[in-house]
C-alpha cells in the first residue's frame, strides 16, 4: 500500500518543516543575543535573565505530551497551525512588552511562545518520522535540525546588528524591541510556510486516498501520526505504561545531555566573556559556533546513522564528549574555539542519534505522544537549569561552578548511555543496527509467525 514515504513531495515537506521550525528556534534563541541590552534596558539580574528561559519551559513540563496527544488523536495539519500561531502570538507579546518596559509582560509573552514552540517541535518531529519511515529518516531529521540550528545562528549575527543600527523607517535602533520585533516577522514567514504544508497534506490525503481505492485497501481516516495507514485505534494516556525500558532511558538521556547544550548556549556569551575578556560582539560571534557546526554537519551525522546504526553508541558517546568540553571550560585556558567546536561535533552526534532513535522504540500510532512526553520530560530539565545556573552565577560570581554542574550533569548521560546499550543489547540490539537490516529481520520474524499459525489453523 502506498505511504506517505513513497512520495516524492516529502522532500518539499522536509524543506517546510525545517523552515518552520528555525522561525522557533529564530526567536527562542533571541535573549540569548540581546542579552546585555535586555538586562541594561528592563534592569534584570543574572537570575531574572534566565528566568526568561525557565518560562519558555515550564509549561512545557507537561503541554508537549498533551501536544503528542492531540497530534496522534487530531492529526498533524490542526496541531501544526495551533501550535504556529502560538508562537507568532507569544513572540508578538514578547517584543510589546520589551518596548513597553514591562518584564511582567515579556515573561507572559515567553511563556506563550514556549507553550507553541515545543510542542511545535513535537509535531514537526512526528511530521517528519511518518513522511521518512523506512526512509532517510536521520537524515531528514538531520537536515531539519540543520536549518532551525541555521535560525539560531543567524539569530546570533541579525539580533545585535538590528539592535544596533535598526531598521531604516521602521524599527529604532538601540532598541532590544527593533530586534524581537524583527523576530516577531520571523514567526509570519513560519505560519506562512504552515499554511503551505497544510495545503500539501489536504492533497496528499486526496490523492493516497484516491489510491487506495484503486488498490481496494481501507480507505484513509486521518492524518494521524501513523500517517497514510489507516488507523482506528487512538491512543490515550494509559498506553504510555507499555513504552519500553529503552524509551524511558532515551528519555532521560535526553533530558539530562540536552541540559547541558542548550542551556550553556543561552549563558554561553557571558562564559565567554568573562573567562576571554572579549568584547559581547565577538562572545555572540564565537557562540554561534556549536550551532553552526551542529548545523553544517547534522545531515552528515544522520546519513551515517542511516547506514552504520550504533545509536545508543553514538549518543553515549557524544554525552562523555560533552562532559570532557565542559570540564575544559572551567579547568583549562585552551583558546576557548577548541571546546566550542568540540561541543558542535558532539552535539551533532548526540542529536542525529537520540530524535530517530525515539522513532524506533516505539509504535507508529504513538509516535506524537512519544516526542511528546520525552519533550515534555526534556524541558523538566531546561526549564531547572537555567535557574540553577543563574543562581549558581549570582552567588559564585563566576561561571566556573557552572562549567563543573554542566560537566557532571553530562557525566549521568554517559552513565544512562551506558545503561540503553545494556537493556538495548537485551533486547535485540535494535538501536545499534541500520533501519532497514532491523525492518528485514522483523519481517522475516513476521513471515514466520503467520506460517506458523497458518499450519496451526490448517492442523485443526
Ligand atoms: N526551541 C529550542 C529548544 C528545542 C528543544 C527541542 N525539544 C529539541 O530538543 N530539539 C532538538 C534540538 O537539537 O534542538
Amino acid at each position: 500500500m502506498m505511504q506517505r514515504s513513497d512520495l516524492k513531495s516529502r522532500w518539499v515537506v522536509l524543506v517546510l518543516t525545517a523552515v518552520i521550525l528555525a522561525g522557533s528556534y529564530f526567536n527562542y534563541d533571541g535573549p540569548a543575543a540581546l542579552k546585555a541590552p535586555l538586562q541594561e534596558t528592563l534592569h534584570l539580574s543574572d537570575t531574572q535573565y534566565n528566568l526568561l528561559y525557565s518560562v519558555y519551559s515550564f509549561p512545557n513540563i507537561v503541554l508537549p505530551l498533551f501536544g503528542g496527544l492531540l497530534v496522534d488523536r487530531c492529526g498533524t495539519k490542526a496541531s501544526l497551525i495551533l501550535f504556529v500561531s502560538t508562537i507568532v502570538l507569544g513572540q508578538g507579546i514578547f517584543a510589546a512588552g520589551v518596548a513597553l518596559r514591562r518584564y511582567d509582560i515579556a515573561l507572559v509573552g515567553r511563556t506563550v511562545f514556549g507553550m507553541g514552540g515545543e510542542s511545535l517541535t513535537v509535531v514537526q518531529t512526528t511530521i517528519q518520522a511518518v513522511w521518512f519511515q523506512g526512509k532517510e529518516m536521520a537524515f531528514a531529521m538531520g537536515l531539519g535540525l540543520t536549518v532551525a540550528r541555521l535560525g539560531s545562528v543567524i539569530n546570533d549575527w541579525v539580533m545585535p546588528a538590528i539592535y544596533q543600527s535598526g531598521v531604516p523607517g521602521l524599527l529604532p535602533p538601540l532598541e532590544p524591541a527593533s530586534a524581537l520585533s524583527f523576530g516577531f516577522f520571523i514567526t509570519l514567514l513560519s505560519l506562512g510556510c504552515a499554511l503551505a504544508l497544510l495545503l500539501l497534506e489536504v492533497r496528499t490525503d486526496r490523492f493516497l486516498a484516491a489510491q487506495h481505492k484503486r488498490e481496494q485497501a481501507q480507505p484513509l481516516l486521518h492524518d494521524t501520526a501513523a500517517g497514510a495507514e489507516a488507523v482506528v485505534e487512538h491512543m490515550s494516556l494509559a498506553d504510555i505504561q507499555h513504552f519500553s525500558a529503552s524509551y524511558w532511558l532515551l528519555t532521560v538521556s535526553c533530558v539530562v545531555v540536552y541540559a547541558t547544550i542548550l542551556p550553556f548556549n543561552n549563558v554561553a556569551a557571558g562564559v565567554i566573556m568573562g573567562k576571554y575578556g572579549v568584547s559581547l560582539e565577538v562572545a555572540d560571534r564565537l557562540m554561534s559556533i556549536p550551532y553552526l557546526i551542529a548545523a553544517c554537519i547534522n545531515p552528515f551525522m544522520g546519513t551515517a546513522v542511516d547506514l552504520l546504526g550504533y545509536r545508543a553508541v553514538m549518543l553515549t558517546a557524544g554525552a562523555a564528549a560533552l562532559a570532557a568540553v565542559h570540564l575544559s571550560l572551567a579547568w583549562t585556558m585552551v583558546p576557548v574555539v577548541l571546546p566550542l567546536v568540540a561541543m558542535g561535533l558532539s552535539y551533532s552526534a548526540y542529536a542525529a542519534a537520540i530524535w530517530p532513535s525515539i522513532a524506533l522504540v516505539v509504535d507508529g500510532r504513538a509516535m506524537g505522544t512519544a516526542f511528546g512526553l520525552t519533550t515534555a520530560v526534556q524541558n523538566g530539565g531546561m526549564a531547572s537549569m537555567p535557574i540553577a545556573v543563574g543562581t549558581l552565577r549570582d552567588t559564585t560570581g563566576s561561571y566556573q561552578a557552572v562549567e563543573i554542574f554542566f560537566a557532571c550533569v553530562a557525566m549521568v548521560g554517559v552513565a544512562v548511555g551506558v545503561a540503553l546499550n545494556v537493556v538495548n543489547h537485551r533486547a535485540g540490539g535494535g538501536l545499534n543496527r541500520v533501519a532497514k537490516r532491523r525492518d528485514a529481520l522483523e519481517k522475516k520474524l513476521e513471515a514466520v509467525i503467520r506460517e506458523d499459525l497458518e499450519a496451526d489453523s490448517q492442523s485443526r
